[in-house]
């Protein structure tokens, strides 16, 4: 559904993605892992069209997305932090939202009730707390029932109940056959929502296979000591590189 074909990004001399190759089906969720640093984001913003790699091509349904907007009716983005018009009550965003969209004529509710927004929909975006706003940005990212869901640390700031509320969205989701992108430094929800892993590691694809393959090969039979398996792997790469960079 999503073909990412040898893209590279620099940022100025910083080479944040390199040759960056990848594909990512319908009916799959995939765990997007890394360090700091390592071209997460950078990634997710070029599917999106916030970021205009500097070679290589993006196909969404087997369409080059460049200089293209209509392919992002598909695809809802949960971003890390959203920025939104502070002065703007929340029943307005979600208004702007829908008259951008005329042809949309049945929304997705389920967050924007469980969330209880509608009872705060007066308050002003400048006001909520950083958990709220995620809230307001979780419910976003569903309302148009996209078929491809990228949700950027998705669970961060958000409360224990929340966090379940949205896990089982996202699970909900998955089921009915949407193609969900996931980035997050927390382990156990990746284990929980994903069955592919991806750990990118300085701009590269270190590992692009199921989590079953991970966990056969780093023998391991839980997913957290399999990434850190991966994570002393690309240390260990490094180092090696280090070695031959001085030889
Ligand atoms: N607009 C930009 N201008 C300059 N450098 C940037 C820009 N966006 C990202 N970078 C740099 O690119 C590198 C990769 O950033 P990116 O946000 O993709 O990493 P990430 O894997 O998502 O990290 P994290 O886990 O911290 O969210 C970082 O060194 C970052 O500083």
């Amino acid at each position: 559904m999503i073909s990412v074909n040898s893209i590279s990004k620099k940022f100025g001399r910083q080479e944040v993605l390199k040759d960056f190759t990848l594909s990512f089906d319908k009916g799959n969720s995939y765990a997007i892992m890394g360090p700091n640093g390592s071209g997460k984001t950078t990634l997710i913003k070029s599917i999106l069209g916030m970021v205009l790699p500097d070679s290589g091509e993006i196909l969404v349904k087997g369409r080059s997305i460049k200089g293209k907007e209509d392919y992002r009716k598909d695809v809802g983005y949960m971003p890390q932090i959203g920025r939104y018009p502070q002065n703007m009550k929340i029943g307005q965003l979600f208004s702007m939202m829908k008259d951008m969209r005329p042809e949309i004529r049945e929304y997705d509710l389920d967050l924007v009730e469980a969330f209880e927004l509608e009872k705060i929909k007066e308050k002003t975006m400048g006001t909520l707390s950083g958990g709220t706003t995620q809230k307001v940005s979780a419910a976003l990212a569903f309302l148009f029932n996209p078929e491809v869901l990228v949700l950027d640390e998705p669970t961060a700031g958000l409360d224990p109940i929340a966090a379940e509320t949205l896990k089982s969205k996202i699970r909900k989701e998955r089921e009915a056959g949407k193609l969900i992108l996931i980035t997050s430094h927390i382990l156990s929800d990746l284990e929980e929502l994903t069955n592919q892993a991806i750990y990118i590691f300085e701009g590269e694809v270190f590992f692009n296979d199921s989590i079953e393959s991970l966990k056969e090969m780093t023998s391991e039979e839980k997913f957290s000591p399999a990434i850190a398996k991966l994570m002393q792997w690309t240390l260990k790469k490094k180092s090696t590189t280090k070695v031959l960079t001085h030889a």
